[in-house]
């Protein structure tokens, strides 16, 4: 294992600079980033999320790993840009909320799915973005998951597991397919349904008026409408598939409890929400469990 790893960040902003931030305090690599906006590089350093702000990639050598944290459509450019690092890194990953359209990016753009690349994607976040929300602590106690390719070198899986069980992370692998199937369901259509309701609400009512009356269940279900647009934008474009299974299968449901307040029916009712209590009351003691779990190192 490489004892202090050169570890470049490309995109500066929630996610790498929160990654950036938890190994540089705990002094486990010497942090490289990188950002299409020039001026974030010098923020980062001046916030000691960084060691080394790179205005240009191509000065760039002899890192150990490249952690790739900007939107998944912009995932091509990146990878075009650290193309010459390529041959003589031990470790290229990931952190885009789709799986699939990651590793077709890479393919695409280097011709060959390499064998330090190890595709990843962090099950932590906010609903804030930049380099000012890092937050050091972000990814302790969360699952943090990979999908190996069948190119995966040992050597790479293990320096990525380590860098992420470094920041506090649960790392697990899992198909790719897989990977966009649960997030699909779990991540991906929350959001979705966020975003519209919010965006119902706010069309309905004039100069927003209705916010004013609103408390903690509105809050609850609407703070990840606050998410990053472009971020979202390019989440269901490049999961759209899995996306629009579930949402159809969701549609289907809601039809029903529609139709059921409309009949009056209040058993099917009673039914549903017994189930989805009963579903949403494990979910509490799964991440109950979670928060008990070993100190984070
Ligand atoms: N926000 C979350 O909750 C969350 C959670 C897990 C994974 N992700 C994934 O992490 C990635 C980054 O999300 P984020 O929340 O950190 O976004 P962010 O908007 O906070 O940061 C993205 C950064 O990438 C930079 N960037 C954009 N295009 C670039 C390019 N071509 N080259 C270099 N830099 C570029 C932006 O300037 C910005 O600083 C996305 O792929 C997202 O799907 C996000
Ligand atoms: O907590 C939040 O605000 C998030 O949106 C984090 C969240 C999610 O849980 O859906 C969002 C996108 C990811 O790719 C991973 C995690």
């Amino acid at each position: 294992m490489i004892a202090k790893p050169k570890v470049l960040v490309i995109g500066l902003g929630l996610i790498g600079a929160s990654f950036a931030k938890s190994l540089k305090q705990q002094q486990l690599a010497e942090l490289y980033g990188y950002d299409q906006d020039p001026t974030v590089p010098e923020t980062a350093k001046a916030m000691g999320v960084i060691d080394v702000p790179v205005g240009d990639l191509a000065d760039v050598l002899g890192m150990d790993a490249v952690v790739l944290a900007v939107p998944v459509m912009a995932m091509p450019d990146a990878v075009r840009r650290i193309r010459h690092l390529i041959p003589t890194l031990t470790a290229l990953t990931d952190v885009g909320s789709v799986k699939q359209a990651v590793v077709d990016s890479v393919r695409q753009e280097l011709g060959e799915l390499p064998g330090c690349f190890v595709p990843g994607h962090p099950i932590a976040g906010a609903e804030k973005s930049g380099v000012t929300a890092a937050q050091a602590d972000l990814f302790d106690r969360h699952m943090h998951i990979l999908t190996p390719t069948s190119a995966s070198t040992p050597e790479a899986i293990e320096l990525v597991r380590s860098l992420w069980a470094q920041c506090g992370a649960q790392v697990v692998e899992m198909p790719v397919e897989r990977h966009d199937e649960v997030l699909a369901a779990t991540s991906h259509l929350p959001h979705l349904l966020a975003f519209s309701l919010v965006d119902t609400l706010a069309r309905e009512s004039e100069n927003r008026e209705i916010f004013k009356y609103a408390a903690g269940g509105f809050r609850d279900f609407s703070r990840i409408a606050a998410s990053d647009p472009t971020m979202w934008h390019d989440i269901f474009l490049m999961n759209s598939e899995a996306t629009l299974k579930i949402l159809r299968r969701f549609q289907a449901d809601l039809h029903l409890l529609e139709e059921a307040i409309e009949h009056r029916d209040g058993d099917l009712l009673r039914t549903v929400f017994t189930r989805a209590k009963s579903a949403r009351d494990y979910f509490t003691e799964i991440m109950e469990e979670r928060q008990k779990g070993p100190e984070p190192k």
